[in-house]
């Protein structure tokens, strides 16, 4: 039996799949055999969620059909706008969207497994609308119109934020953002919808225990963690300082490191380079400095190197983003991960249980309440 006790089930294979390689030798990472290079460079997130979610990329035609059916998936039924204006200002976006999702498994429950692209899909086009009009509502004080014109998502929901649509370039930016995190194997929040699609439960369940996983900042919430740190110094000379004393302090670096990478993270070479051309295109060389200079340090002292989430804080930084809607940005692509991963479980379903090593007591006689100290 594999040991796994403490060890995070490092390196223990938990089950198969056809949708993504992380790490293989040779195939870095790759989304049904594509490398994320080619997808980064040629594809839209619309062709990749396509892909993900039927395994081939689409005709001209078949793409065509989709973001149309995508951006007929964006309005929100009114019961769910009422309960988005009754959760608190100062919710986490990422409270906002695990309660949104599942509530909107109350109101169009999955009645049978064939609904199940369609239920994919209303995901796909209801979070960007949940976020916003919940963001509005308490912090702008009116209500939006969350249906626009915009055929992709990532120019969409520039649009709903800022109340204007982006320019082509920074639209493209966080499409290809959009990209990078849209799947990645068994990371936590996929084994997580796993199990959940495991039990021959729904897929807002599923879903909606992705997004729970993913909050934590040993995972998806490393963006946001990663953009308070970078905000924290005014230039590179005190990054240099005040990450020194950190990891003299022994506190981990978020942005950094990685469980199945060991050298590099290929999505961060291509995200720091959108980071570097919207950084000086937003006037904010001084950001991309001090993260360069950060990522100098942790490569120095820990051989360590930044994973997705560090540069990608600047790219949405540079966006105008509030740092607290990162992670969500992440839940809008790894939607698309999820789903498919839960489409795969279903397809050949047997229950996830794993088995555990007993640590706690040996047998011991019961002890009435009366007797006890
Ligand atoms: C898109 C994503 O979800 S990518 C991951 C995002 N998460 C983060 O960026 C959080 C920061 N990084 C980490 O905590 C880790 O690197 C993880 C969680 C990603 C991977 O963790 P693991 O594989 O369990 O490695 P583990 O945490 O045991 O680290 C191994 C060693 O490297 C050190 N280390 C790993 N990451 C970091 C870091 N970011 N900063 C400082 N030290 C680190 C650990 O302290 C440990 O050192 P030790 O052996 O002296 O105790
Ligand atoms: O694979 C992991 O452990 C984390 C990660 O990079 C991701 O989910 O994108």
């Amino acid at each position: 039996m594999i040991q796994t006790q403490s060890s995070g089930m490092a390196g223990v294979v938990a089950g198969h799949t056809a949708i993504s390689t992380v790490g293989k030798k040779g195939f870095g990472l790759t989304y049904r055999g594509y490398a994320i290079e080619d997808l980064a460079e040629h594809a839209s997130f619309e062709e990749v969620v396509w892909l993900l979610l039927n395994g081939e990329l689409p005709s001209y035609e078949q793409l065509v059909a989709f973001r149309e059916d995508l951006r007929s998936q964006r309005a929100l039924p009114d019961a769910l706008k009422t309960i988005l204006e009754q959760l608190p200002a100062t919710s986490h976006p990422m409270d906002v969207l695990r309660t949104g999702c599942s509530v909107l498994g109350c109101l169009e429950p999955e009645s049978s497994f064939d609904e199940q692209h369609a239920i994919a899909l209303r995901m796909l086009g209801t979070f960007p609308s949940m976020l916003c009009y919940w963001h509005h509502f308490h912090h702008g004080g009116h209500q939006i119109e969350v249906e626009t014109d915009d055929l992709d998502l990532a120019g969409h929901f520039l649009h709903l934020l800022h109340d204007t649509s982006p320019s082509e370039h920074l639209a493209r930016a966080l499409d290809v953002s959009l990209i990078l995190y849209a799947e990645h194997e068994f990371n936590a929040s996929t084994f997580a919808a796993r199990i959940t699609a495991s039990t021959m439960s729904d897929l807002y369940s599923a879903v909606t225990t992705g997004i729970g996983t993913l909050r934590g900042p040993l995972h998806g919430g490393a963006n946001e963690a990663s953009m308070e740190l970078i905000e924290t110094y005014v230039d590179p000379e005190a990054a240099e300082e005040g990450v020194l004393a950190k990891l003299n302090g022994k506190e981990k670096i978020m942005g950094f490191g990685h469980r199945v990478y060991k050298s590099a993270d290929p999505r961060s070479e291509i995200i720091k380079r959108w980071s570097q051309s919207l950084c000086e295109e937003t006037a904010l060389t001084q950001l991309y400095a001090i993260a360069e200079r950060i990522e100098g340090v942790m490569r120095r002292e820990k051989g360590l190197f930044p994973n997705l989430d560090f540069y990608s804080a600047t790219v949405f930084h540079c966006l105008g983003i509030p740092t607290s809607m990162f992670t969500p940005l992440f839940v809008f692509a790894r939607t698309a991960g999820w789903c498919a991963h839960a489409f795969e479980q279903r397809a050949e379903n047997r229950l996830i249980r794993p088995a555990a090593e007993y640590s706690g007591h040996g047998p011991r006689s019961f002890v009435p309440i009366e007797e006890r100290p």
